[in-house]
């Protein structure tokens, strides 16, 4: 769909989102804390923390990491690289706004990734930039030690697995040591420590997602549960899909409309929903009971047809975004 003419029907949709007093506390789930202890113990023996966000919401993340309390008294001292992964999903027009935003909030050493590209150069990148920034910060206890250490961190689901691999795919030529998934949550196991570079010997410690326990507005937690951060079922697929649309709509991502054979943009989940349902067979058949008797009636799956409405987006099929 061209923008002007999706544009015509911009007066239709929302300006702002209705939540329907929902409260973030119990989106989260209880092993974080738990993975926040591991971190702080293992901190002596890290050289520089590798900060890793969804580069579709880094802003963000970065922000409500680094108002977090215990964070700030854990990381702050370390050196710091601050990787934006996903960079495949995300709209790069807004790259220079996001690093500017960045800089003023004193993070200058950035790195865009792919970590499921084959060859990503900026994967390429990590190591020297990683050297350089250790080289200008003094190493304390660590002064004689030929080997490094690096401790990646970062929300659920944010690709740390998946940057642990791609490093070795690049610096070592070897394969997965580390396991990836598509759901958050998904390195539970203690802190495990993989070699990811040979010259010089450099590891790095995986750690479970360690999402800060305070967020600040419902806001915040839906496009955490948009980017995949927080398991949909705490949130609820019927509302993450309405704020996709209308995410989707203000940020002028009108690619569904044709994806899924509507007239024009909607800002009507439900007749999205439908929509996407009937064109990808997603239905169920139900009885019903009329003055005539019991007829079985087919009705779009509604839970489905969101469900796979979030899986396009979370996949790229929907647009590139920024939603910071
Ligand atoms: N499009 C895209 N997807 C990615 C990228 N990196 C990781 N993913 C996908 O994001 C999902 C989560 O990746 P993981 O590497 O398991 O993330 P994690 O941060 O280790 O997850 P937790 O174990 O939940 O903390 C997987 O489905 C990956 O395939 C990327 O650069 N681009």
């Amino acid at each position: 769909m061209k923008l002007y003419q999706a544009l015509r029907h911009v007066d239709k949709f929302r300006t702002v989102f209705d939540f329907g007093g929902r409260e973030v506390a119990h989106w989260f789930p209880g092993h974080m804390a738990k993975g926040l202890k591991q971190m702080r113990a293992n901190l002596k023996s890290v050289d520089c923390i590798i900060e890793i966000h969804d580069a579709r919401i880094s802003f963000l993340l970065y922000h409500t990491i680094k108002q977090n309390p215990v964070f700030q008294d854990t990381l702050s001292a370390k050196p710091h690289l601050l990787i934006l992964n996903k960079m495949d999903l995300a709209d790069l027009s807004n790259k220079q706004r996001i690093l500017k935003k960045l800089e003023k909030e004193g993070m200058t050493h950035v790195l865009f990734t792919d970590c499921l590209k084959q060859r990503d150069d900026n994967i390429k990148k990590l190591v020297p930039m990683v050297m350089d920034i250790i080289a200008s910060k003094p190493r304390f206890n660590r002064e004689e030690n030929t080997n490094y250490c690096l401790m990646v961190i970062g929300v659920p689901n944010v690709g740390k697995s998946s940057l642990i691999n791609s490093l070795r795919r690049t610096n070592l030529k070897k394969g997965r040591a580390s396991r990836v998934g598509g759901e958050p949550g998904i390195t539970k196991a203690v802190l495990t420590k993989i070699q990811v570079c040979e010259r010089p010997i450099m590891y790095l410690l995986d750690t479970p997602g360690v999402l800060p326990p305070k967020i600040e507005s419902v806001e915040t937690g839906m496009k955490l549960a948009l980017c995949g951060t927080i398991l949909d079922h705490l949130v609820g697929e019927d509302i993450i899909a309405d704020y996709l649309l209308y995410s989707l709509n203000r940020l002028g991502k009108f690619s569904y409309v044709e994806k899924y054979d509507l007239q024009e943009p909607s800002d009507d989940i439900q007749h999205v929903l439908k929509r996407i349902a009937v064109k990808l067979g997603k239905t169920q058949r139900v009885k019903a009971i009329t003055g005539v008797g019991n007829v079985t009636i087919t009705i779009p799956n509604y839970t489905a047809a969101a469900y796979d409405f979030i899986r396009a987006f979370r996949k790229g099929e929907l647009g590139q975004v920024m939603l910071d």
